[in-house]
């Protein structure tokens, strides 16, 4: 059921193809089916053809070398194209909408002149975090610290977009964190009618009742938002300087000269092939120069050399990068520099020694951790955390 000039890969069944070999942990699955076929493998998700890729000289060659070829996002989800309005950045065929998506966040939305406009909102939300580490650690309680660093992106992130926080007192906030985390958890579902032709029509997982009603939610939070902005503009008789990513987007709105249509709709939208990989070797990230470590590199982690690609490459790498560079390298040596971490166990329990943190993962679109991160922190010296209280 291949064509010869296919990558070699397991046989398929009627119908369903290689879905029955796909466990929950799908990038554990390809890994798996890797090392029995070798590093580029076919397979069929359903009615959807698939190639996998394990190694950096692969991957340069496809996203990279042939990038113009693969950089269109083979998605056909229902959900993703409902949850977003069909005129999302991250799902879009490669095509005008996605170059001028491109070219707004690269100069525009994520620059850094925005980035350096939006630094008073990192800052405000990084002391906020302190502060409230340091009355966790008064009073001598836990921290959820995965929790506390989502609320602290959404924050930022919500702030930088629309004005508004994800975590608060009001209800608005309320609304908007709970819609985040289900919105994500969509995106990171497996949705059975998409991947098999004959299913399209039906919903035997309830899953189209689920992210209907989402998009429901989402949509009257986003309307709600934008047409309060559109009013306090009007109100102000532009006036009003554009403070946040939601202005910006207005006037592109107003300004109809961009050559693609840009909707109220799109405004909402916006909004390794390694040697034992399990194996913790943080020098086979070191940036090299052909085959060889340069040992002054740092970690390459815009994944020039294919060989870590935490924000992937070539045209549809992460526009958010250097934001998520800028965040992470405050807020991880402020929290060291500040407090010292002991790991609580799912008891409640204090655990001390090496090696303790559970790695373990579950499915979702981010990898993320099976079991939240609780740690009771210590402060350090209160003057440090008064330093970064006043000036970060
Ligand atoms: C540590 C934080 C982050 C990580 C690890 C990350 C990772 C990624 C990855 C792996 C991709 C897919 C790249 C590919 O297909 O080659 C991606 C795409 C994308 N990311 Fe991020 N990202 C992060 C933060 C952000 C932030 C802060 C934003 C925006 C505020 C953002 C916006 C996007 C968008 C819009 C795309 C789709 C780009 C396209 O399809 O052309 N990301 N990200």
């Amino acid at each position: 059921n291949r064509p010869n000039h296919f990558p070699p890969g397991p046989r398929a069944l009627p119908v369903i193809g290689h879905l029955h070999l796909l466990e929950p942990l799908i990038h554990h699955s390809f890994r798996d089916i890797s090392s029995r076929y070798g590093p580029i493998i076919f397979l069929r998700l359903g009615s959807v053809p698939c190639v996998v890729a394990s190694t950096p000289e692969l991957a340069k060659e496809l996203l990279k070398t042939n990038d113009l070829t693969f950089s269109s996002r083979q998605m056909d989800s229902r959900a993703i194209t409902h949850l977003t309005y069909n005129s999302s950045f991250a799902f879009a065929p490669y095509g005008p909408f996605w170059k001028f998506l491109k070219k707004l966040s690269t100069f525009e939305l994520l620059s850094s002149r925005a980035l350096s406009q939006f630094h008073p909102i990192r800052k405000n939300e990084l002391q906020h975090l302190l502060q409230h580490l340091l009355n966790k650690s008064k009073l001598g309680e836990s921290v959820n610290v995965t929790q506390e660093l989502l609320n602290l992106s959404n924050n930022i992130i919500s702030r930088m977009m629309l004005g508004i926080r994800c975590s608060g007192n009001d209800s608005q906030a309320d609304d908007a964190k709970t819609l985040a985390r289900e919105v994500t958890q969509i995106f990171g579902e497996f949705n059975v009618s998409d991947l098999v032709w004959f299913c399209r029509n039906l919903d035997f997982q309830g899953f189209r009742k689920k992210y209907e009603d989402v998009h429901r939610r989402f949509d009257a939070l986003l309307e709600n938002i934008i047409t309060n902005r559109e009013l306090a503009r009007k109100k102000s008789g532009g006036e009003l300087q554009a403070e946040d990513l939601l202005d910006m987007m207005l006037d592109t709105l107003e300004d109809q000269n961009s050559g693609v249509e840009f909707t109220r709709d799109t405004i909402k939208a916006l909004v390794l092939y390694w040697e034992n990989p399990l194996e913790f070797q943080p020098e086979r990230f070191l940036k090299s120069n052909g085959d060889t470590v340069n040992d002054t590199a740092a970690v390459d982690i815009r994944g020039q050399h294919c060989q870590l690609l935490p924000f992937g490459t070539g045209r549809r790498s992460c526009p958010g990068l250097a934001l998520a560079m800028q965040e992470l390298s405050t807020t991880l040596p402020a929290m060291i520099q500040c407090f010292e971490w002991n790991l609580v166990g799912p008891h409640g329990e204090k655990i001390n020694g090496d090696g303790a943190v559970d790695m373990t993962e579950r499915p979702g679109l981010t990898v993320p951790r099976a079991h939240d991160l609780v740690c009771a922190p210590v402060p350090r010296q209160l003057d440090i955390i008064q330093h970064f209280l006043i000036g970060v």
